[in-house]
């Protein structure tokens, strides 16, 4: 895929240049706030009469596209029409009518549809209008932060179904300050800033990447075998080597399937062998790297067998612990 847009909106200059094999799937795109996601997003979709869009993505020119879907906060409903209506009146335009009940099941939108769009919360909006945009048999699916008001949980269970519904036939680029949704769905990941592409791979890449914190959480992600998944606890058992971790359950996953799992920097606390610490997860490492932060924090490199962890640690914390580069180290967190 070969993506070149560049656009104005107001005096903000966008020129963005996006590369990615051509048979991967869904493309994300984090970036801090202001860095020209959503100018790059409506360039895409023919909303913005300054841009030039040029490239293709496998079949799909980007400038002679048709069925360009943008979902967005200003994405409109009918206020007059209930919620029901306004997933009609799209199947129906679109000769969609049979596929409207699956994707009103997907949206999870069954108990909304009586309902008047003025009463919906900005969650239920959101997936009223990704239903409608499902109805409108995009190629081209360009989701902007339409998910952010949605629990963690109901976001995880709709893009799981969401990327199995859409399969290979329909491109999806995924605009999220949520690095999880865009690890969770995405096979690349473009960090954008200041109207330009800083870089692009795989999202599991990026992030165990040096991290540049302007675009990126620092994190770590884990990627694991699935030995074990205990759905009423909302659990999985991943093993890194002979340990074994547990985490979350996401959608989907099941023993003998590997699961990524977004390790945040924050949330691990290192402990000397005979420390206490009460955390779920105790992971024996060693310390490869270490490096200032600020006056206060010391960016911590962990190895465990081939998988690499971040860790940010106080300056107080580190000395009075007797952490030493090359020196073991326990990586201690929750589920
Ligand atoms: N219609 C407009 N007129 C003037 N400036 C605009 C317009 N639209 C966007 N901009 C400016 O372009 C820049 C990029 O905005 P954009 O909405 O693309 O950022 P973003 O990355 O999507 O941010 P956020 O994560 O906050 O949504 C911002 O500085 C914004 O003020």
């Amino acid at each position: 895929m070969e993506c070149h847009v560049s656009a104005k909106a107001g005096n903000f200059a966008l020129d963005v240049n996006i590369q990615v094999p051509a048979h991967d799937g869904w493309l994300g795109i984090a970036g801090p706030s202001g860095a020209g996601k959503s100018t790059f997003l409506q360039a895409l979709a023919g909303f913005n009469p300054s841009a030039s869009v040029a490239g293709n993505w496998g079949d799909l020119s980007f400038s002679q596209a048709r069925n360009v879907v943008l979902v967005s906060a200003q994405t409109p409903l009918f206020p007059a029409l209930s919620v029901a209506q306004n997933i009609s009146l799209v199947a129906t335009h679109n000769q969609c009518e049979q596929e409207q009940q699956s994707v009103v099941s997907l949206c999870e939108c069954e108990t909304l549809l009586t309902k008047n769009t003025a009463s919906l919360s900005g969650g239920e909006l959101q997936r009223v209008k990704l239903a409608r945009a499902l109805l409108a048999s995009p190629k081209l699916l360009l989701l902007d932060e339409s998910f952010s008001a949605m629990d963690k949980a109901l976001r995880q269970r709709i893009l799981y179904r969401l990327k199995a519904y859409l399969g290979e036939q329909v491109r999806v680029i995924l605009v999220s300050h949520d690095v999880d949704d865009i690890l969770q769905t995405c096979e690349n990941l473009a960090q954008i800033n200041g109207g330009q592409c800083l870089a692009v791979g795989r999202p599991e890449a990026l992030i165990n990447a040096e991290a540049d914190t302007d675009t990126l959480p620092l994190s770590c992600v884990i990627y694991a075998a699935v030995q074990a998944v205990d759905p009423a606890a909302g659990l999985m058992a991943l093993s890194l080597g002979k340990q074994l971790i547990q985490v979350k359950l996401q959608p989907g996953v099941s023993p003998g399937t590997k699961a990524k799992v977004r390790l945040s920097a924050k949330e691990i606390t290192l402990a000397t062998a005979d420390a206490e610490v009460v955390k779920t997860n105790r992971l024996a490492c060693q310390i490869i790297q270490v490096e200032t932060v600020n006056h206060r924090q010391y960016r911590v490199a962990l190895s465990c067998g081939e998988q690499k962890l971040v860790a940010l640690v106080s300056q107080e914390v580190f000395t009075r612990s007797d952490l030493k580069v090359g020196g073991p180290v326990y990586a201690c967190f929750d589920e």
